[in-house]
């Protein structure tokens, strides 16, 4: 164990991004280069950190080096070791500005530094020479800002294989698809064994826009300020933003369809689907016991997944699709990262899957917004009455609006798309329970619902 092992073990466990929190360490080995020997020096380290239960973890985790403790940093402190006879300062590089200028010198350049490589799009300016601000967002990976004109998002867990999120940009920005922020370029780097993961991915930044989180939210509130009136009649509606989203959602869809690997579901396909959906279901009632009440509707709408004649495309979707992860510009809506569940293995990220998925996230993120004020009071039956008058009409513009633009109606009555709601209602218990627990109430009503057959 070096110092610097040691000194990583005391910090990962606290930073945001780090996925193991509560997970005993085994092991942690570490291998790491420098990105620029100036000062201050900037390091990047792979970080591989095998817990007790045999699995392991590889983080990236790049840092800065200074002879003196510099205390307009100490939010970036990581801490001190020894290095030829004195005690050397390491700060986290992606909050320290000074050490932010090297990727993005790297990127116009398309260097190799020691494993990792550089690629630019070659399509657009990117601000070189300008330090970037981490954004101050929850975020699962870290995001830096140059000059609000690019962010790059630096992927925390190394896996090998291109990131979904480079790939499907990359694919949009071929068909030229106007519902993305365009890819400026990537970084990639080798693993012990030379496989390449994706460290980082560069896009423009869209300034001046609103994330759709927030101003569903904000529609949901003006409602609920109006004892007497319907969603269609407050000032905030927000049925025309859903309709307009359900028709960005229809074009990123038919574009994947066309630019990627597309070919319609075989039978194997839905009982495989099915397969999954128990498979999840069962998991998540160790976790959450309360959906052990539900099981057995929920049971009855997987079933019907694997005896549907329903025809169904395969071809790459999002995969998380939710309101947090849409952007209104002045223009319209601009969808945004395109990972997939971050939980996921990145191989299964990568697979063929229904637009549904996607339909399904966005009918629930509805749902969401209408129900996350009725937290604090789960009694309040007027309230409640609205929310879900402001989800229905939301949800139904939203498939107006995808149906209008693709031709196709995803919503109509379509048991895939049920079962598809009530996987992700799931998915969200578990995700609730372990991260904000007074939430978990809002799938957990949803899933009343859709297991009863309402
Ligand atoms: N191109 C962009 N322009 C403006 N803001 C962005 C852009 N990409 C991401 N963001 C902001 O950063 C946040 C986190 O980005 P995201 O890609 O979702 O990261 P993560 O995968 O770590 O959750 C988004 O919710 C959005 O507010
Ligand atoms: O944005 P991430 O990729 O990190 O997604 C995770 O966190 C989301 C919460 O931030 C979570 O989304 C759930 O809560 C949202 C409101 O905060 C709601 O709009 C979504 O519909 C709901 O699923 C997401 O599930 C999780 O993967």
């Amino acid at each position: 164990m070096s110092a610097l092992t040691d000194l990583l073990r005391e910090w990962m466990p606290h930073q945001r991004w780090f996925g193991g929190k509560g997970r005993e360490w085994a092991d942690v080995d570490e291998e790491g280069f420098f990105l620029d020997e100036g000062d201050p020096a900037v390091s990047v380290h792979r970080v591989r950190v095998t817990f007790t239960d045999g699995a392991a973890d590889t983080y990236l985790v790049p840092l800065s080096w200074r002879d003196h403790h510099v205390e307009e940093l100490a939010h970036a402190f990581v801490g001190t070791i020894p290095y030829s006879g004195r005690e050397t300062y390491a700060y986290d590089a992606l909050r320290d500005r000074d050490a932010t200028v090297p990727w993005l010198t790297n990127l116009v350049a398309a260097a190799t530094v020691g494993p990792m490589r550089f690629h630019p799009a070659g399509v657009d300016y990117i601000p070189e020479g300008t330090p970037g601000d981490v954004i101050s967002t929850e975020q699962s990976n870290t995001s830096l800002v140059f000059g609000q004109t690019a962010i790059l998002k630096l992927f925390r867990r190394l896996e090998p294989g291109l990131n979904p999120d480079v790939e499907i940009h990359d694919a949009l920005r071929r068909a030229d698809n106007e519902h993305i922020a365009p890819l400026l370029g990537h970084i990639e780097i080798d693993d012990a064994d030379g496989e390449p993961a994706t460290v980082g991915m560069l896009q423009s930044f869209v300034s001046n826009a609103s994330d759709g989180w927030r101003l569903a939210t904000a529609s949901v509130r003006d409602l609920y300020a109006e004892a007497d009136l319907h969603a269609d009649e407050v000032g905030g509606d927000f049925a025309g933003e859903s309709e307009r989203l359900g028709a960005a959602t229809a074009s990123v869809h038919a574009d994947l369809a066309r630019v990627l690997p597309s070919e319609p579901a075989e039978r194997a396909w839905y009982d495989e689907v099915a397969a999954a959906m128990n498979a999840r279901l069962d998991a998540a009632v160790a976790v959450v016991p309360e959906l052990a009440a539900h099981a057995d509707g929920l049971r009855r709408l997987y079933a019907a997944v694997a005896r549907t004649e329903e025809p169904v495309v395969r071809q790459r979707v999002h995969g998380d699709l939710h309101l947090g992860q849409v952007l209104r510009t002045a223009t319209g809506w601009v969808v945004l990262d395109f990972e997939g569940e971050p939980a996921r293995p990145l191989a299964e990220r990568r697979e063929l899957d229904t637009p549904l998925r996607d339909v399904a996230g966005m009918l629930r993120s509805f749902d969401y917004a209408a129900r996350h004020m009725l937290i604090e009071q789960p009694e309040d039956n007027q309230r409640a009455y609205r929310a879900q008058e402001w989800a229905e009409r939301n949800r139904a513009a939203f498939c107006t609006g995808y149906s209008e633009a693709s031709g196709l109606d995803p919503c109509g009555g379509s048991p895939l798309l049920r079962a598809f709601e009530a996987d992700k209602a799931v998915y969200e218990c578990v995700y609730e329970a372990r991260n904000r627990p007074n939430w978990l109430m809002i799938p957990l009503t949803s899933l009343s619902r859709l297991s009863a057959g309402e």
